[in-house]
């Protein structure tokens, strides 16, 4: 039974009326909704979860439960996710080609979504404030087989002062006071207060003024929280609406169980009903809150001068691949069937410390914290490459014919680090590993039947006594 604080039921009493009872009924009595996404950057596989609870309104989208060593899992296929955390990315509506920013990116829900409506054209800039979160950013991305994405550890402030008037559209999930969470994760309740509600508005305003920043004129931002606090839903929308004379358009869902925004809980702007949000007593997952807006066409948003760091010359720390090395890559690359977004990779790659890349931006991003830009192909060693698991992880959006299928308890022993040993010699060199058709990482095959392991160290399964 949850222990809602009085100052919070009271508050809601209040707000929803004898609706109320309603919410405070759903988040004690039900078990909080799981749900996961399937990838459609992949090939299409059979996956061994039941697919026959949809997620009403997401494309590809089920409810069920997903395990970290289950081979949807590890092989990308599957993307754990509460369902009504699944609308922020799809009403932010993505086209290929477009500039994307999620600014409050981490662990990567949204973000996994909006590469895949990007379909490897246009960019996504995934940031997190946290260095711990955007590390999982990046596995979630890498596993998701996302090419075009540059992955940066920066605060909203210091990120504005690199993409000015830049994006398309930005999404700001952002840090919230996570009311609608409560029934998942219980401890949250003990956070709770008004004035934790309060300080979480204004860590949002200024990720917002730093995000308003960095949209171009007529850009969308699509603003979400997990949260039922009008402060920082409503009245975070209007104070948008009336700072920067941001417009809030409507949000189209179909088939979904949603409420709209309330403008009581804020200045009344009528346009407030555009917002939706989601409650537990809906059924259809924990509490939500979107809303859409528009930048102003004509207005760009730019800090005073004194404010702006002055810019270094970038020091031109890349270069192309040579022939020799083009030749040390290509019989690595021979035997696997390449994605377009890899074509033409001899001329497009670049190399920085050794590592083999195709960028996703190469411009004016030279003093940030940055995971990984685009596509890591692989590493060069003396006189051999070895490719990434990003690669890997590519792979997998087309047929490939160098794939071992693994039994069950090599899956298990390979997920450890350990090596196998009296595997199929018929292919020899860097192979790409299956277990169930998913494909989850290479591994390299000597002629003497041992496969040596290549599953990345830091996403190891620790073996259980
Ligand atoms: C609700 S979570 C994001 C969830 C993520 N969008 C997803 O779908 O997986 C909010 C994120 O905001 C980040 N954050 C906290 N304070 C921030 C700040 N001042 N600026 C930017 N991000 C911040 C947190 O590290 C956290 O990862």
């Amino acid at each position: 039974m949850l222990k809602l604080p009085n100052e919070f039921t009271a508050k809601y009493r209040k707000l929803l009326g004898p609706k109320a009872d309603q919410l405070f009924a759903a988040m004690n009595d039900k078990e909080p909704k799981k749900a996961f996404r399937i990838n459609a950057l992949k090939q299409k596989q059979d996956i061994g979860y039941a697919l026959s609870k949809p997620v009403l309104g997401i494309n590809n989208a089920y409810y069920g439960q997903v395990s970290g060593s289950d081979p949807e899992w590890v092989s990308g296929m599957v993307y754990s996710q509460e369902p009504a955390a699944m609308f922020p990315a799809q009403i932010a509506q993505v086209k290929p080609g477009e500039k994307v920013l999620d600014l409050c990116a981490a662990p990567g829900g949204k973000s996994t979504a909006l590469a895949e409506q990007l379909r490897g054209d246009g960019l996504l800039v995934a940031n997190d404030i946290s260095s711990s979160r955007t590390k999982v950013l990046r596995e979630n991305l890498e596993r998701w087989g996302v090419t075009n994405a540059l992955i940066t550890n920066e605060s909203p402030a210091r990120l504005a002062q690199h993409f000015n008037n830049f994006f398309d559209k930005i999404v700001v999930d952002a840090p919230c006071s996570g009311e609608g969470m409560f029934r998942k994760n219980p401890d949250a309740v003990s956070y709770w207060s008004q004035d934790y509600v309060l300080t979480c508005q204004s860590r949002q305003k200024e990720i917002l003024a730093a995000a308003t920043e960095m949209l171009r004129p007529g850009g969308e931002l699509i603003y979400s929280t997990c949260t039922f606090a009008p402060e920082e839903d409503e009245q975070i929308v209007s104070w948008l609406a009336q700072t920067y004379n941001f417009e809030i358009l409507p949000i189209t869902l179909s088939n979904t169980n949603c409420a709209a925004g309330n403008p009581d809980w804020a200045d009344q702007n009528p346009a407030l009903t555009n917002t939706v949000r989601f409650w537990p007593f809906d059924e259809l997952g924990e509490g939500q809150f979107v809303a859409r807006l528009q930048k102003p066409a004509s207005s760009v948003i730019t800090k005073a001068k004194s404010q702006r760091q002055k810019r270094k010359r970038e020091k031109a720390s890349t270069r192309h691949l040579t022939n020799q090395e083009v030749e040390l890559i290509a019989p690595v690359l021979k035997p696997f069937n390449l994605p377009s977004a890899l074509s033409e990779w001899s001329t497009r790659c670049l190399v920085s410390h050794d590592h083999v890349f195709l960028p996703a931006l190469t411009t004016n991003i030279a003093h940030l914290k940055i995971l990984n830009n685009g596509f890591e192909l692989g590493l060069l060693k003396k006189n051999r490459f070895e490719p990434s698991h990003q690669l890997a992880m590519v792979l997998s959006q087309v047929e490939q014919k160098q794939v071992l299928e693994l039994n069950q308890p090599d899956f298990a022993a390979f997920l450890h680090g350990e090596t196998l040993r009296g595997q199929d010699k018929k292919m020899q060199g860097f192979i790409l590993l299956s277990y169930q058709h998913l494909i989850f990482s290479f591994g390299k095959n000597t002629r003497d039947g041992v496969l040596k392991n290549f599953y990345p160290k830091g996403l190891r399964i620790l073996k259980k006594d």
